[in-house]
Parts: C-alpha cells; structure tokens; sequence
C-alpha cells in the first residue's frame, strides 16, 4: 500500500486546518501522526480513508502498483477512532463474529483465537454496553489489527487504556502489522516511540 499526498488542504468553512501537505507513506511501515489538539490528525486520516474530501490538492492510493479509487477505500482499510461506535447491544463474541463476517481477519485468526488474543475470554458473552471503556477499546482495537487489510487507521489507538493494556496493544501491533502500511495518531508520546517515522502536523488556526 503506497499514499501519497500533494499540496493536500482541507478547510471546514473559512477555517484551513490543513495546509500545502505533501508526503510518500509506504508500506511496510509504522508512521506516527503527531500534533497538538485540533491541529487536524484526525482529519487526515478521514482523508487518506476516504470519508472527508480534501478541499485542495490530491491523495493517491496504490496497492500493488493500482490505483484504489475512493468509494473503494474501504475493502483495503481497517480503522479505529473516538467517534467509531461499536453495536452496544451485542456480546463481545457477537461482535467479533459479526465484523469478521464482512471483513476478513488475518491469516490463522478467528473469533474464538481472538478472543484468546484479547484476554477477553471472561467476557465474551458481556454486552459492549456492559463492558468497561477499555474493555470495548480493545475490541475496537481487535476490528482493525486482526483484520487483514493492507492499510491500517489508528486514531488515538491507546486513549482509553491502562498500562497493562497499552503493553498488549503494543505486542498486538507489533505481531499483527507485518507488510502492512499503519498510521497513528496520537498525542502520547509512548505511542509515538513506537513509531518509526513521525509526521508533525502544526496547529494552523
Ligand atoms: N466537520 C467539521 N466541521 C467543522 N470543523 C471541524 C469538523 N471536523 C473537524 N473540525 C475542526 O478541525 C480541527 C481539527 O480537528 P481534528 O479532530 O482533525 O484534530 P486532531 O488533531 O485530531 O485533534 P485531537 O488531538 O483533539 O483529537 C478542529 O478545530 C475541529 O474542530
């Protein structure tokens, strides 16, 4: 997977929040996206996944030496953010059965070894909505590692999670990014440490 970005701008009203970006992310590699609040990394992982249009300049994607057009974002990407919503009303194991029906999980992996993967096994029959912010965190964290997609989105991967969970996500990543191409943003710079590459993002408003 290759994005590439040319004097990429996106403004919301009058307000630019992003400005005359240019930059090459290929796979495999782990990239960091860093900036204080509201300096727009949020946006530009919106815009790299398809779901926010750039207001000026372009975002290429190639996977395999073809383009990827936009409305097919989606089949090569997995994501995690603050605003994703996980179905509440469903157990952890319903959950996991039901993202894996419509995307497919990584080589070897199926709910019941990802559920082994996410030390959830004592709560696979507990709805989301009963499940603590990390515990659902994790699971959201599952959808997009353990699924097996060329580009993975991770938006403020570790934001929920204690110590002991933050290690976990760290191992997963590590085990599950190999010859995919990953971008986080954070603001935790233990996040960022992880990362082999970083890209600022300054606060243009
Ligand atoms: N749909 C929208 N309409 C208007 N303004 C928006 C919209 N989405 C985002 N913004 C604004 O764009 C700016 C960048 O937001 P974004 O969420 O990308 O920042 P961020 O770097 O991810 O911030 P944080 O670290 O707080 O998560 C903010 O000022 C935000 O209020």
């Amino acid at each position: 997977m290759n994005i590439s970005l040319r004097g990429l701008g996106k403004r919301f009203n009058r307000t630019w929040i992003l400005q005359d970006l240019d930059g090459d992310f290929n796979a495999p590699d782990l990239i960091g996206i860093a900036g204080q609040n509201g300096s727009g990394k949020s946006t530009l992982l919106r815009i790299i996944g398809g779901q926010l249009t750039p207001s000026r300049g372009e975002v290429r994607r190639e996977y395999r030496g073809q383009e990827i057009k936009v409305e097919d974002c989606y089949r090569y990407l997995s994501w995690t953010g603050p605003y994703l919503e996980l179905v509440e009303e469903l157990t952890v194991q319903e959950l996991l059965h039901f993202h894996f029906a419509l995307k497919p999980a990584l080589p070897g992996l199926d709910p019941a070894k990802m559920l082994e993967r996410l030390e959830l096994g004592f709560a696979k029959n507990r709805k989301l909505s009963d499940c603590s912010s990390g515990m659902r965190q994790r699971v959201l964290l599952a959808t997009a590692l353990y699924a097996s997609t060329p580009l993975v989105l991770l938006d403020e991967p570790t934001v929920t999670l204690d110590e002991k969970a933050k290690a976990w996500f760290y191992a997963e990543l590590d085990a599950c990014r190999a010859g995919r191409l990953v971008l986080l943003a954070s603001n935790d710079p233990e996040d960022l440490r992880h990362c082999g590459r970083i890209v600022a993002l300054n606060s243009t408003n």
